[in-house]
């Protein structure tokens, strides 16, 4: 379908996939801001991209409502999966994907209706050295780093798991307000320390191998939902000895599972819903900037 759309959400994350070889436009930052617009446009936490790859069975290109490119996605990554279940673009229930973040194995789990209703994903490995955020302070491992922000000092252990995450623990018992999210969500996301930003997590131990989160996204900002984050979250807590994994995570929109293994190599378990499939209209599209 020209110019055709699939859109679908992990835990209240939503994006919109797209297949480029089926729109009369290329996806610039422009134009991607466009579409996301949640007034002027559809609407999205962001766009997924069918790529090609040389090395999987499908490439992502993944994009940040105001225009960046993500390397990786967590929930995007269910959402793109399910797009290639539902729309036939294949008919294996696993398969491979290439990221900018890295390569990740996706295994569908289909429901009665034949709906492919959540997928575990092998995220990859996440560390915690500062050159991989990258982070420009002189430490090896960003464990329990000391930062200023919003008029606040405070410890961040910074992950990446393909993407840049900086997540701040409060102790069990203590909790996060929006209004802390909201002003160190951007602070901390544009601090100088982190030359391509990165995404923020304010979390706190809920359980023995449970943490709440609350998420502010690069390139996006709040958000109900973050595979990623959970991933980065989780491996801090293990690593911090905060939680012993499996680590259930839960967030505004709902929970995700995460499995940490001893070389903090990650699997991601979690429901994908499908919400509307449709066109841009001409107009809309010759009105894109
Ligand atoms: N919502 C995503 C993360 C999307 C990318 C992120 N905003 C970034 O810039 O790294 C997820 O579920 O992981």
């Amino acid at each position: 379908m020209k110019n055709g759309f699939f859109r679908g959400h992990g835990l209240g994350n939503d994006y919109v996939v797209m297949d480029p070889k089926e729109l009369s436009f290329t996806l610039t930052p422009g134009k991607i801001r466009g579409i996301c617009d949640r007034h002027w446009g559809l609407g999205s936490d962001g766009i997924l991209a069918l790529a090609p790859s040389k090395k999987a069975d499908f490439g992502l290109r993944i994009y940040n409502p105001d225009g960046s490119e993500a390397e990786k996605s967590g929930n995007g990554l269910r959402i793109f999966a399910r797009y290639l279940h539902a729309t036939g673009k294949t008919k294996k229930r696993a398969f491979t994907v290439e990221t900018k973040g890295g390569l990740v194995s996706i295994a569908l789990h289909v429901d009665r209706h034949g709906d492919a209703a959540a997928a575990t994903v092998e995220m990859g490995q996440a560390t915690f050295r500062a050159a991989a955020l990258p982070c420009t302070l002189t430490m090896d491992e960003l464990i329990q780093a000391p930062i200023e922000a919003a008029g606040r000092s405070l410890r961040f252990t910074g992950v990446s798991v393909g993407n840049p995450h900086c997540v701040v623990f409060k102790e069990a018992g203590e909790s996060w307000t929006r209004e802390d999210l909201l002003t160190l969500g951007p602070a901390l996301e544009h601090h100088p320390l982190f030359p391509k930003r990165t995404n923020v997590q304010l979390a706190v131990p809920t359980g023995p191998k449970e943490i709440f989160i609350l998420i502010w996204e690069r390139g996006a900002g709040e958000t109900q939902a973050s595979g990623s984050s959970s991933c980065a979250a989780a491996s801090a807590a293990v690593k911090l000895g905060l939680v012993k994994g499996p680590v259930t995570v839960k967030m505004p929109g709902g929970t995700l599972n995460i499995k940490v293994a001893g070389d903090f190599s990650l699997t991601m378990k979690g429901p994908v819903a499908e919400v509307a499939r449709g066109a841009l209209s001409p107009s809309f599209v010759r009105g894109l900037r």
